[in-house]
């Protein structure tokens, strides 16, 4: 079912795609009809209230022709808007500081190179905004700015190619590495290395720091030689261990924990006996994501789920090759494309049950498992569901800006989903409910969809519920109403009447809502972020999840 269509108050039927759609997948780019209101007429018709960071004076009035519609139809009309002809070009970070012009105007977000010559007339920050970060790696002021912006949908017409990378060690200048560093990992943190030893086992320790949310990648090169990778938001350290003798494969144990930050391995020795020592090992860093690394998986097995969504479940091809991502990340997925390579976001779900067993001890992290919603005219999701088992595909390294620690402060958090956009709400579930320190005290999960049928887990979801008061799922249908008919006035679509009980003032200030994070297609995120505008609620504390 390729036309699953989730509907906003008021507004043309949106298409229902996954929360994560990286820009080179996106075919026919369709908001609501609602959406340019919002982003673009809200200073020039007096109406402040929609502006994204609560500050009217950000906001700029567009020109008459330049509302996202009329931007939309240009990227639907064909126009070569990257500048590339269609080609995928790597891009230098020369090259990139060359094109710093407001007629000749790149950007890098995330990795990838953007033209946003001709969406400087219809950004609705303005053109002066937008050339603050033309000609670099843009990505920290985005964030600052507008990080729940779907920018690889609104750009995915204007991409030009990925940013070559740089090895801090080798390539890329002081100045180059300031740049980078991403507002949830400041360069300084260095994971701190430990290790202890029994006669059959040696155990690594990495510390980083409470709510880093690291990710690790671990890759065994012979018996001694072992890479460690720990992941801190776009900064990866690595360790080569040369160790004393040789281990087994795979490791005892591999537990991280997003809380402390303490990431743990546990290696069996080939033969029990004390060693004098670890070995030894060398360190080293890179900054921003290895863009152009992909990592070679084979399809385990995919599987109907239910009627248009499949189960992919990958294991890595390099047997001796384990990843654990940080919460709230994703993968991207490389498919073939009419001779180029095409990718596109999704959050793996957890391997095991929720809170069935402790969190930090990953079932099997060699292997990734995907729940994808089908598009019979999707590039990636259409072959995808073709994969048989054995099937070979290339993933990247796990990408994503969320900010863990920011949710430690916060105890009553509301996810707000729609269709596949559950996924990255899976991934918080068992973080967030473990939670030792500052406990939480609520956490409700308003899930949207059209009709029963297309719920996903809702049995676990469920059963989540009964074993942890603290947990509540809604599910909202805007083609049915469970069991009971509908009021005159029940809302079954986003917007602040919805909401607004969830904010109620009357509350205790200690009992009320005070993160969101929200994940659906571009029009429900669109909608979602403006109810909460609506209702007052202060925007740092939303996260929007997006590829
Ligand atoms: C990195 C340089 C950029 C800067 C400094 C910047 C700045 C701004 C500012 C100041 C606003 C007005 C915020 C407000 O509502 O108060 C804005 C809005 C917006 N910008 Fe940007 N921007 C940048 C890049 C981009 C890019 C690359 C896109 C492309 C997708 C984009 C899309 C938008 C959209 C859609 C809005 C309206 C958001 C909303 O109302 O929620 N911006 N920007």
């Amino acid at each position: 079912m390729g036309d699953s269509t989730l509907k906003l108050p008021g507004a043309a039927a949106a298409p229902l795609k996954p929360p994560a759609v990286a820009a080179l997948s996106v075919s026919s780019l369709q908001l609501p009809s609602s959406a340019p209101q919002k982003l673009t007429s809200a200073a020039s018709n007096g109406n402040v209230s929609g502006s994204a960071t609560g500050n009217p004076r950000n906001k700029c009035a567009l020109k008459p022709g330049y509302s996202l519609m009329s931007w939309i139809r240009l990227c639907n009309s064909g126009a070569d808007l990257s500048g590339t002809a269609g080609r995928v070009v790597p891009v230098s970070r020369t090259e990139l500081a060359r094109h710093n012009q407001v007629n000749d105007a790149w950007m890098a977000i995330r990795g990838k190179v953007f033209n946003v010559t001709r969406y400087m007339d219809y950004h609705p920050g303005g053109v002066d905004e937008l050339m603050r970060g033309v000609g670099r790696d843009a990505t920290k002021l985005f964030d600052e700015v507008h990080a729940w912006v779907n920018y690889p949908q609104l750009l995915g017409k204007c991409y030009v190619g990925p940013l070559k990378d740089t090895v801090a060690s080798k390539k890329a200048t002081d100045a180059e590495l300031l740049r980078l560093p991403p507002p949830s990992a400041p360069a300084e943190l260095k994971p701190r290395f430990d290790w202890i030893q029994q006669r059959r086992e040696l155990t690594l320790y990495f510390y980083t720091r409470r709510w880093a949310n690291p990710g690790v990648l671990l890759k065994r090169k012979t018996a001694e030689e072992l890479e460690v990778r720990v992941q801190l938001a776009e900064i990866w350290h690595l360790y080569n261990f040369k160790l004393h003798s040789g281990i087994i494969w795979p490791p005892k144990a591999l537990r991280v924990s997003p809380e402390t930050g303490k990431i743990e391995l546990v290696l069996s020795k080939q033969e029990e006996q004390p060693w004098s020592s670890y070995g030894s090992h060398e360190a080293s860093k890179t900054s921003g994501a290895p863009e152009e690394e992909l990592l070679d998986f084979m399809v385990q097995h995919c599987s109907h789920f239910n009627h248009d969504s499949f189960e992919l479940c990958l294991e890595s091809v390099e047997q001796e090759l384990l990843l654990h991502l940080p919460v709230g990340y994703h993968l991207d997925i490389e498919v073939p494309h009419n001779g180029e390579r095409v990718q596109r976001s999704y959050t793996p779900v957890p391997h095991n049950c929720l809170l069935a067993e402790a969190y930090s001890s990953s079932s099997s992290p060699n292997s990734q498992r995907f729940l994808i919603k089908h598009y019979e005219n999707g590039i990636v999701s259409s072959q995808l569901n073709q994969l048989e088992s054995g099937g070979n595909l290339q993933l990247t390294l796990p990408r994503g800006n969320f900010n863990l620690a920011q949710l430690e402060a916060h105890r009553h958090i509301l996810l707000l989903a729609a269709g596949s956009g559950l996924t990255p709400m899976l991934s918080l579930l068992r973080p967030l409910l473990e939670r030792h320190t500052n406990r939480i005290e609520r956490l409700q999960l308003l899930y949207f969809n059209k009709t029963q049928a297309d719920i996903w887990w809702k049995d676990k979801l469920l059963a989540l519920q009964s074993s942890d008061e603290r947990f509540l799922c809604q599910h909202i249908l805007s083609q049915e109403v469970e069991e009971q008919p509908p009021t005159p006035n029940q809302n079954t679509r986003i917007c602040p009447e919805l909401l607004a009980p969830l904010f109620e003032q009357q509350q205790p200030l200690g009992e009320r809502f005070s993160y969101v994070a929200i994940c659906g297609p571009t029009g429900f995120n669109t909608a979602a972020l403006d109810s909460l505008r609506r209702l007052e609620f202060k925007l740092t504390n939303v996260h929007v999840f997006q590829g």
